[in-house]
């Protein structure tokens, strides 16, 4: 196959987008081989690319909820080394390590980024940086466009909700539409051609992964691609991992509340290797116990006669939930913000609560006991955690994966002919999330269809 054509320059701006997750099951065993159910949050990632005219010669990235504002010349960039075979790399290909001489040529680049910022700023600014210039340095080529990046998130990043995967998966399609490597999405593609083109997107947001986190399962940046809920298992990291659809996951209603405690996935999942390498046989155990419990959930939600209406079933859900914290916790992944949380939320008698991803902060998930969904209750319990300084997230589960608005262009009741075109400047001066939401949402309310204009491939 030869490499595709490059898009033109001054083509219409587009934007892409990719929902954040939660982790129900088996986050950090995952890394270990072991399986995982995660699910799709309606927090979202929302990627604009717009282009310049020929003369321009630059790429940029504005990443405002980062504070990143950075531009690269395109011909300063190292394209000699990695545009012609053996390193080439196709948007086809299976890319499951890092090319070492890549990252090493990357690095002056990365580098440039912010050098004057305090050291988490500037890990912060650099790792994003870095996830881009890999994979634009892998799919694009020295004859690209001129075209600016903008990046906003309703994700809370680092706070488990996988921000990092979502913006991953954003990369990876506005790249490969731009190399015109994805057919659709299209309302009548056949379901395989639908499943191929999430496939490949998935493998590049994984290398875009690599990038920031070192050594992720895929987890996250699969069901930010895939959305609904999937149950995941990797064990040969040079084979893509065995991922199945869970059409049947139950819409619970789900209590989220961030610690504000900020961490790196890096950091947790070295934590768990090192627990592991000092005491083998125990840690085993527990990575055992907690593919145990995600099983059993499976199981249980994969049974035909069950209902999230079931009392009893859903007791059995949410003690597997509170037997899968405990496991995190003897993993050393917890923080005692986030127990704090948990004491509060078993205090009201409300749910089943653990933490969900990379933990060390971030946030817990709390799935409602049916008999106390009662207003007062949660009112009061929702004053206390905000009281402490915890942040509250409303979310629906299982929402779509990633997404195309192509072009840029909405029917917002603007009045514009045609509709409201989205432009940066535009982009850029919604007010917050709910600002954002109102202007390029997947979703006319949150919990509502996905608005018109907005494409999604559905396998
Ligand atoms: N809105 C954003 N804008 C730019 N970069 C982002 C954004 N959100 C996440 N990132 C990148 O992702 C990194 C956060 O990754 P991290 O794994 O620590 O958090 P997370 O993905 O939110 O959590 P988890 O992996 O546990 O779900 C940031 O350091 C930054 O490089
Ligand atoms: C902690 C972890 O299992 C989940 C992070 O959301 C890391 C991973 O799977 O890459």
């Amino acid at each position: 196959m030869s490499p595709r054509r490059m898009s033109t320059p001054l083509m219409p701006a587009f934007m892409v987008s990719a929902p954040g997750k939660v982790i129900v099951f088996g986050e950090h065993a995952v890394v270990h081989g072991k399986t995982a159910i995660a699910a799709a949050i309606s927090l979202r990632s929302y990627l604009h690319v717009s282009f310049l005219s020929k003369s321009h010669r630059t790429v940029s990235l504005r990443f405002p909820d980062i504070e990143l504002d950075h531009t690269w010349n395109i011909d300063d960039l190292p394209w000699a080394a990695f545009s012609a075979p053996p390193k080439k790399r196709f948007y086809y290909d299976l890319v499951t390590s890092l090319d070492p001489d890549l990252v090493e040529a990357m690095q002056p680049h990365v580098h440039e980024v912010s050098p004057h910022l305090p050291e988490h700023a500037r890990k912060v600014h650099q790792n994003s940086a870095a996830a881009f210039l890999y994979l634009f340095l892998s799919l694009g080529s020295q004859k690209w466009p001129a075209c600016v990046y903008t990046l906003r998130s309703t994700i809370p990043i680092g706070a488990g909700l996988g921000s990092s995967a979502s913006i991953a998966v954003c990369l990876s399609v506005a790249l490969l539409l731009q190399i015109r490597a994805l057919s659709g999405p299209h309302p009548d593609q056949p379901s395989e051609e639908a499943a191929l083109q999430i496939e490949r997107i998935n493998r590049w947001a994984f290398v875009a992964e690599m990038c920031i986190h070192g050594n992720p399962s895929g987890v996250d940046n699969t069901v930010s691609s895939c959305g609904k809920a999937v149950l995941f298992r990797r064990i040969d990291y040079r084979k893509p991992p065995k991922v199945t659809s869970l059409w049947q996951f139950p819409e619970l209603p789900l209590l989220l509340v961030n610690t504000r405690q900020s961490r790196s996935t890096a950091i947790e999942v070295a934590k768990v290797a090192a627990l592991k390498e000092d005491h083998p046989v125990v840690t085993n155990l527990l990575l055992d116990a907690i593919n145990e419990v995600t099983e059993s959930a499976h199981r249980l939600i994969d049974s035909p006669d069950f209902s999230k209406d079931n009392p009893s079933q859903l007791k059995v859900l949410g003690e597997l939930i509170t037997i899968n914290h405990g496991l995190l916790v003897s993993l050393g992944v917890s923080h005692p913000k986030l127990e704090r949380i948990r004491a509060l939320i078993d205090h009201a008698g409300i749910g089943w609560t653990k933490l969900t991803g990379a933990g060390g902060g971030g946030c817990a998930m709390t799935i409602l006991k049916p008999d106390v969904r009662q207003v007062a209750l949660m009112e009061s319990l929702e004053r206390n955690l905000e009281a402490e300084g915890f942040e509250l997230f409303e979310t629906t589960l299982a929402g779509d994966g990633v997404g195309v608005l192509w072009p840029a262009v909405l029917h917002n009741h603007s009045g514009e002919e045609g509709g409201e075109e989205i432009d940066q400047e535009k982009f850029l001066n919604a007010q917050g999330n709910d600002g954002i939401e109102r202007l390029v949402g997947v979703t006319s309310d949150v919990a509502g269809p996905a608005r018109e204009g907005w494409r999604f491939w559905r396998p």
